[in-house]
């Protein structure tokens, strides 16, 4: 893959018109999927998008997102995000060169106004004088023409640079939405795996590591009574609880369903129990009402499993928390046993 700074605005360039032709939302996700098209980072990437292309004469959006997923690693999203840092800083500093020219005309112009009012009042040769007039006026002529050029320039510049701020700013809320869960906004699997292997690959705190599993109990009793769409909103206010107690040492996410999960940095297992305490005592005094008859609805409560990280492989410090949640629930639920 060619990686220089020319190529890499000669894909942005090229992405834009590729896009209009065949149809496809401008949004950031969909522009950093066509850069890497057109810089044919993946050629299995290019064989499906041609394929749909040839199939539909579009790609339709579901298959962007597919493709978005499949293909587009976070390093693609640094690599496409740092294009377009380095172009807005490419782009500022020609603003910038271009700004000062601009300057320099209007001085340049200023002198030569100057110098026409002095020539004005001279008469001692009057061709000698007009010639020189002409000229003066030819130069000034043309100095006003240089600044409305350069003034022109500026101003696409400036477009450019805006509309590169604006993309850059755009890629990274599209980063921020792919890492959270649609329904309650907490952190999602795919971010907790992230931060799991990270955390146990780089584990050399003072603090020590701690996973809790968190499941809401008898949920499917509380779906069938009171319908799914009243269970969703019991996933929110419990993802509200458990935002509401995050901290930087204290990630929540939602791990899949009914079940959320926590990493955690505590001295020790007492700290870590007496905050999980906290959370688990925060959802039991939910007050849930039907938002229509406000009825109270039927209160809810949560089961923990937490587990210390003892140096092994993330699917066993996961399978140790699972098997304390387990328990948790085999102990009577609404409780917190520790793996
Ligand atoms: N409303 C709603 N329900 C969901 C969602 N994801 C999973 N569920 C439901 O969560 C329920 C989980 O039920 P179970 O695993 O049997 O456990 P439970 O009823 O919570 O009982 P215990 O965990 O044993 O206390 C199922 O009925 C799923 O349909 C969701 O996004 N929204």
């Amino acid at each position: 893959m060619k990686n220089t700074m020319s190529h890499s605005a000669e894909c942005l360039r090229k992405a834009v018109p590729l896009m209009v032709k065949y149809n496809i939302a401008v949004t950031p996700a969909n522009y950093a999927l066509w850069y890497s098209y057109v810089s044919g980072n993946h050629p299995n990437l290019n064989q499906k998008l041609d394929s749909a292309l040839r199939t539909y004469g579009t790609c339709p959006p579901a298959l962007s997102r597919d493709l978005f997923e499949e293909f587009l690693s976070d390093k693609d999203l640094e690599l496409f995000d740092s294009v377009a840092t380095e172009i807005s800083t490419v782009i500022a500093s020609v603003e910038k060169g271009v700004g000062q020219t601009l300057n320099s005309a209007i001085d340049f112009s200023e002198v030569l106004n100057t110098c026409n009012q002095e020539l004005d009042g001279f008469s001692s040769n009057e061709n000698t004088e007009k010639d020189i007039l002409e000229v003066v006026n030819k130069l000034s002529e043309e100095s006003k023409s240089m600044q409305q050029t350069a003034e022109r320039f500026q101003q696409q510049l400036r477009a450019a640079h805006k509309e590169i701020s604006s993309l850059r700013s755009e890629l990274k809320e599209s980063k921020k939405a792919a890492s959270k869960d649609g329904l309650t906004g907490l952190n999602n699997r795919k971010s907790f795996d992230e931060d799991l292997e990270l955390l146990c690959n780089s584990h050399h705190s003072i603090l020590k590591l701690y996973l809790t599993f968190v499941d809401i109990d008898h949920f499917k009793k509380f779906n069938d009574d009171f319908g799914h769409q009243k269970g969703d909103l019991v996933l929110k206010v419990v993802a509200d609880r458990l935002t509401k107690h995050a901290d930087q040492l204290n990630a929540a996410y939602r791990y899949g369903g009914e079940e959320f999960c926590i990493l955690s940095q505590f001295k020790d297992k007492r700290e870590a129990i007496s905050y999980l305490e906290k959370i688990r005592i925060d959802i039991e005094k939910l007050a849930l009402k039907d938002n229509k008859t406000g009825k109270a609805l039927r209160s809810i409560s949560a089961s923990f499993g937490l587990a210390e990280y003892e140096g092994e492989a993330p699917e066993m410090f996961i399978e140790r928390a699972d098997q304390a949640l387990y328990k948790a629930k085999e102990s009577g639920r609404n409780c917190i046993i520790v793996a």
